[in-house]
């Protein structure tokens, strides 16, 4: 990536503050009450079900420790990611995104139609991941998206594949916690993610000549039920604090994730928990890595408001839409510059 072209360029109300506040808020869930025991202590998992819950609520953002995803699967994957990104960019092509499958490698990306500081490296948790064609309502033929095979760095494919299957173990974990703060049963979730469309992205933030007027990921709210991120040691995440409606910075913890809950989990919720607002933020000098997970259900599930969560007092909020057409839809949105505004939830709210 060259000087700043006048794509990335944020109009003045959404270029970063050079004042940044740190978040200190964003609470620090310890999850050791849910591993190791053989006589599981109701009163700790009790306790930990409240604090997720009021994150959820004052936050839509938490971090998690003691999460029992081996610390060295991350190191191996922040070792390759490294390597994969440092090669050329015509050796990064070779596996790039092309205009049917939005999977692979890609350094135009768009958020809200500008674009992001960025390249990253997507892949999905199921290989091959089925899709509805297109967007079109009337049309059910399905297709399937396939992942790439990076030849470099050796074994990256099997790295990845290893860390997904920490995050489907800690996305059940923390779905299960959600359903129990929520009122429901622990498992209610579990039937969306039977065929799941999760995707594992790694997001390369490069050294940005002008961060003051670009970002590297522009303002958005994540699609799915949850995302379950771990970034690196240089700050960037910034997330809209629901009270003041100021940025804050998230700090890096070492080894800890980052939990926040997607639109999905506004809808199923009815609006009791909501998918919170975030950006990132580049820096001059240093590069920055983060990878996230985003838990995704499968294509074909109808999203509503769950009926335990509605009555005549709190009727539904939204009206049921298709998860594969939104995901499509919300793919198709970041691929380039487009003049009309982007899909959201709110377009599905019941006036
Ligand atoms: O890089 C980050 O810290 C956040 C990335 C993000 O928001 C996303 O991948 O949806
Ligand atoms: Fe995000």
């Amino acid at each position: 990536m060259g000087e700043l072209d006048l794509a990335f360029v944020q109009e003045q109300e959404h270029r970063p503050k050079l004042s940044i506040i740190e978040a200190e808020g964003i609470p620090e869930i310890d999850l050791s009450p849910i591993f190791h025991h053989e006589v599981q202590d109701q009163s700790a998992i009790d306790s930990l079900v409240k604090k997720i819950g009021s994150a959820c609520k004052e936050w839509g953002f938490f971090q998690v420790t003691n999460h029992e995803v081996p610390l060295s699967i991350r190191q191996r994957l922040d070792e390759a990611a490294r390597l994969f990104f440092a090669q050329s960019l015509e050796e990064k092509m070779k596996v790039a995104r092309d205009e049917i499958t939005p999977i692979g490698y890609f350094d135009k990306e768009h958020t809200k139609n500008v674009r992001n500081w960025i390249e990253v490296f997507d892949f999905f948790a199921r290989d091959p991941t089925l899709v509805p064609l297109n967007c079109d309502e009337n049309d059910d033929q399905v297709i399937q998206w396939s992942n790439p095979s990076p030849k470099y760095p050796p074994k990256f494919r099997n790295i990845i594949e290893e860390y997904i299957k920490e995050m489907e173990n800690l996305a059940s974990k923390l779905l299960e916690l959600i359903a129990l703060s929520l009122g429901l049963e622990a498992m209610r979730f579990e039937e969306f993610f039977k065929d799941t469309t999760s995707v594992f992205r790694i997001n390369h933030y490069p050294p940005c000549p002008s961060p003051e007027l670009a970002l590297g990921m522009g303002r958005h709210k994540d699609a799915g039920a949850l995302t379950i991120l771990a970034q690196d040691e240089v700050a960037g995440l910034e997330v809209k604090h629901q009270i003041s409606q100021e940025w804050v910075l998230v700090k890096p913890t070492p080894n800890a994730f980052i939990i926040n809950v997607g639109d999905l989990t506004q809808v199923w919720s009815n609006d009791e928990y909501e998918s919170v607002e975030h950006r990132v933020i580049v820096n001059f000098e240093k590069e920055r890595f983060s990878i996230a997970f985003g838990v995704f259900p499968a294509h074909y599930i109808e999203v509503k408001p769950l009926d335990e969560l509605i009555n005549d007092e709190n009727p539904p909020k939204y009206k049921p839409f298709n998860w594969g057409k939104f995901l499509i839809n919300k793919k198709s949105d970041t691929l380039k510059k487009k003049n009309v505004e982007n899909i959201q939830i709110h377009h599905f709210k019941i006036a």
